[in-house]
């Protein structure tokens, strides 16, 4: 059965999917979806696509999910026995990795998102960033990496001592604040740092974020 993903080049959420289809060596079909021609609003993708009207979309038979969280979840399963392990099996570990993934959802995307629209987005958009927001969510993102220096002094990743779906859901995000001035936060902190540039340089990775060059 195809497995087929309606997305956009450099969308987080697009990019996030991909890369848990790459750590599993997957075979499958791009489907680009135009945002700006606001293809993703059509009655048609509304319809059979996503009602929410967003990126990406995932395809597998007669299968159709949307929130990349959600399709992350469902490679990883449904194919547990390829390419990179991504979650735990042990219900104790598999907690753990919950733990995480639900920080990166909670925590760290709202912050690092926000950041990354703010300093990246709206200046490409002809938009003014707003300093006094970027203030405010650097002074938010303090305190969430010195837990994250913490959990990362105890295990190699944020799941456990294998890379996981709880390290794996940072990479989109994570990749577009590096190229900042916040880039110094994950810095000046050993542990992130090394956990940042260990996940970043992963081919799968890789392999996603080069197709914001084609
Ligand atoms: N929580 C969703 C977020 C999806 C999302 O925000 N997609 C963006 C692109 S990254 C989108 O489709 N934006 C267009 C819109 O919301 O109109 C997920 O993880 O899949």
């Amino acid at each position: 059965m195809a497995l087929k993903v309606h997305g956009t080049v450099g969308s987080p959420a697009t990019f996030r999917a991909l890369a848990a289809l790459h750590e599993k060596d997957l075979d499958f079909e791009f489907i680009p979806v135009n945002l700006s021609a606001k293809e993703h609003k059509s009655p048609q993708f509304l319809a059979h696509k996503n009602p929410f009207g967003q990126v990406p979309v995932f395809e597998h038979g007669d299968l159709k999910l949307f929130e990349s969280r959600a399709i992350t979840k469902y490679v990883a399963e449904a194919f547990a026995d390829k390419g990179t392990s991504l979650i735990h099996k042990d219900p104790k570990k598999s907690a753990i990795q919950t733990v995480w993934t639900e920080v990166e959802a909670q925590k760290f995307d709202p912050t690092v998102a926000k950041l990354g629209w703010e300093i990246v987005l709206k200046p490409k958009f002809g938009m003014t960033t707003d300093e006094a927001v970027v203030a405010e969510f650097e002074k938010k993102l303090e305190p969430l990496l010195d837990v994250y220096e913490k959990r990362l002094t105890e295990s190699k990743y944020l799941g456990g001592d294998s890379f996981t779906l709880a390290d794996l859901h940072h990479l989109p995000t994570l990749q577009g604040i590096m190229g900042t001035k916040v880039k110094s936060q994950f810095d000046a902190r050993p542990h992130v740092s090394a956990w940042a540039s260990d996940i970043l340089s992963r081919p799968a990775w890789v392999k996603v974020a080069s197709m914001l060059t084609k």
